[in-house]
């Protein structure tokens, strides 16, 4: 286990024992549990090119957040089995390049949660005491009692956007320590954040302008990404402090940095950067080296227990997976087994996309919520006579949730899609549907969501023909579509002249429309002044490209346009 040169193909063959590469520090007590089965070479600070022309003889590789384990290394990786995360975050490692090469991605979702919550929490008392300038300065020989008068935390309200593992672990220290908290996470539960004496709001704007502290504690995805940016700074108290323990991404640094700069809010406390170690002239380095913010590199999980504990998970699956056994949490586990593959696989990826689209078109361009919500899967036809729907289960957690976490969703599978429904305040009710519903389609899935009391009913209904598969139903519209790739749905009046106006805005911005496709209402609702809403349609449109704010902007000044957003799916 000691640090070596590098690797010899022949020792490694002769000892014919599959072999680890560490090139990150990793804490021993769980390397310990694999040196005596396999050998173990620890090579700190290799470069790119390094690691690619040493990876070939490695059945494994554990890393931290350090490491770039991208296709190419994956590519060069000939007897890689398995890759493991000592921690939470997987964006460093291509998880769609190990897949494709049947590797294994395994990590540790909670070994370090502990440690991250308890370092926002410092960062949040230095920030409001102002520990970092004052230690600085006085090791500079100052004494300068009366520039660094802080502010208490008790009785002030702390604004959490994302009431994940850390979130709510923060959330408990932070009640603990007098202080009122909100948090804004549209797929929390409402009954665990009130359990925990947090209260849930549903946007940015209802949330940024009440805090004195903003923490956040998302996975950095598209939604994330720059979620905190000028419009959004301008909108907080001249005097509030905020939080990175997550990844840097999720504040806009530019934006930051002016924000400091010119008063709009008081000061940071960022232990995660765009680049790490920040690059010369980023504004990462700009933002680290502030004198209004307190700058960690990158600290949140580095404590001995969270090492320990992500060592002892990561190792023991590690030993596993090599000896033919199975990972605890694989971020990229089949969701259904090779026996059931053929009769369930279309209907595997339809409640997937159905879950997606769910999410997509029901939350994230509406502002609604999934936590606390129930879900009924009702299958008919001949799938109903399938007892065995674990996986469809599985997969609609997974398509919920594959635009809320780093890993796409990737890392529900069979085994945890239970837990971590559970966790977000999810229920989902299967029902096999023997009865005779008529129903067009050999089988069809209806997806059916509504809140505790259950109002504001959502549907999602979908088939399959052959291989592929279809939505037929998408709220009060029937439809007729292949869920794939990126789209844009409009809700508008079925009026004539409505597909000029969006073709032109289309056109000008060079967006190719790989179908249109129109669903007419068939729904017995009212509109909200009582009129029937039997001239209302959804336009779905298939692009070529993801569509950006500007053009959906564009889209939703369209004549006759009620509503518009864009999905993946
Ligand atoms: N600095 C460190 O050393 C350190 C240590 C541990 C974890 N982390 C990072 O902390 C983050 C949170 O980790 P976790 O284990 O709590 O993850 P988690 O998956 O348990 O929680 C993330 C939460 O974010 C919510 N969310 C997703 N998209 C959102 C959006 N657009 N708006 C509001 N909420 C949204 C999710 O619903 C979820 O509740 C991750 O990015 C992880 O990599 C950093
Ligand atoms: O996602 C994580 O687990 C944290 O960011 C920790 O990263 P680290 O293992 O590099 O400290």
């Amino acid at each position: 286990m000691a640090p070596s040169a590098l690797p010899d193909d022949a020792t490694h063959a002769e000892a014919n024992k599959p072999c680890i590469l560490v090139p990150e520090k990793v804490s021993p007590d769980g390397l310990k549990m694999l040196s005596s089965l396999y050998t173990v070479d620890i090579k700190m600070g290799l470069s790119a090119e390094e690691l690619i022309k040493i990876i070939p003889s490695y059945h494994g590789l554990i890393v931290r957040s350090e490491t770039k384990v991208t296709a190419e290394v994956l590519n060069a990786a000939k007897k890689m089995r398995v890759v493991a995360r000592a921690g939470v975050g997987v964006d460093n490692i291509d998880v769609n390049a190990a897949t494709q090469q049947g590797i294994i991605v395994v990590n540790s979702p909670a070994g370090n949660i502990v440690a991250a919550a308890e370092h926002t929490i410092a960062l949040l008392l230095s920030t409001a005491r102002n520990v970092g300038r004052a230690d600085t300065t006085m090791k500079e020989g100052l004494w300068e009692r009366s520039k660094l008068v802080g502010v208490e935390v008790g009785s002030k309200t702390l604004g959490i956007i994302g009431l994940g593992k850390v979130g709510l672990k923060v959330a408990r220290m932070a009640v603990g320590l007098g202080m009122k908290v909100q948090a804004m996470d549209p797929y929390a539960s409402a009954d665990i954040a009130a359990k925990h004496s947090v209260e849930l709001v549903s946007t940015l704007e209802d949330l940024l302008p009440a805090v004195d502290f903003l923490t956040i504690h998302t996975p950095l995805i598209a939604s994330t990404l720059d979620m905190i940016g000028e419009k959004q700074l301008c909108m907080m108290k001249k005097t509030a402090r905020v939080l990175n323990v997550a990844r840097g991404g999720v504040y806009n640094e530019e934006a930051l940095i002016r924000a400091l700069d010119e008063g709009w809010i008081a000061g940071a406390g960022m232990d995660v950067f765009t680049s790490e170690p920040p690059k010369e002239n980023s504004s990462a380095l700009r933002l680290s080296k502030h004198p209004r913010v307190v700058a960690t590199p990158h600290l949140g999980a580095s404590t001995k227990e969270a090492q320990e504990n992500v060592s002892l998970d990561v190792c023991a699956q590690m030993r596993e997976i090599l000896r033919g056994g199975l990972p605890t949490a694989a971020v990229n586990a089949p969701l259904i087994l090779p026996e059931e593959y053929k009769k369930l696989q279309p209907f595997v990826k339809l409640v997937e996309k159905m879950g997606s689209l769910y999410t997509q078109h029901f939350v994230g361009s509406k502002g609604g919520m999934i936590g606390g919500r129930t879900f009924d899967l009702i299958y008919s036809g001949e799938l109903a006579n399938i007892s065995n729907t674990r996986p469809l289960f599985a997969a609609l957690v997974k398509g919920l949730m594959s635009t809320i976490s780093d890993s796409k969703g990737r890392d529900v599978n069979i085994v945890n899609a239970t837990l971590l429904a559970k966790e977000k305040g999810i229920a989902i009710n299967e029902t096999h549907l023997h009865e005779a519903k008529e129903i067009v389609y050999n089988s069809l899935v209806t997806l059916k969501s509504y809140d505790g009391a259950h109002r504001s009913e959502q549907v999602i209904e979908g088939y399959v023909s052959g291989k592929s598969f279809y939505i037929s139903r998408l709220d009060q519209f029937a439809s007729n579509f292949h869920p794939d790739g990126p789209m844009i749905i409009l809700h508008n009046y079925d009026e004539p002249g409505k597909i000029g106006g969006v073709g032109m805005v289309l056109g000008t911005h060079k967006i190719n429309i790989r179908f249109m496709h129109v669903a007419s209402y068939d729904g017995e609702d009212l509109g909200p002044e009582g009129e029937k809403r039997g001239n209302e349609a959804l336009m779905i449109l298939g692009v070529d490209v993801d569509v950006d704010k500007v053009v959906l902007c564009e889209l939703s000044k369209c004549d006759g346009v009620l509503n518009v957003n864009a999905v993946r799916l």
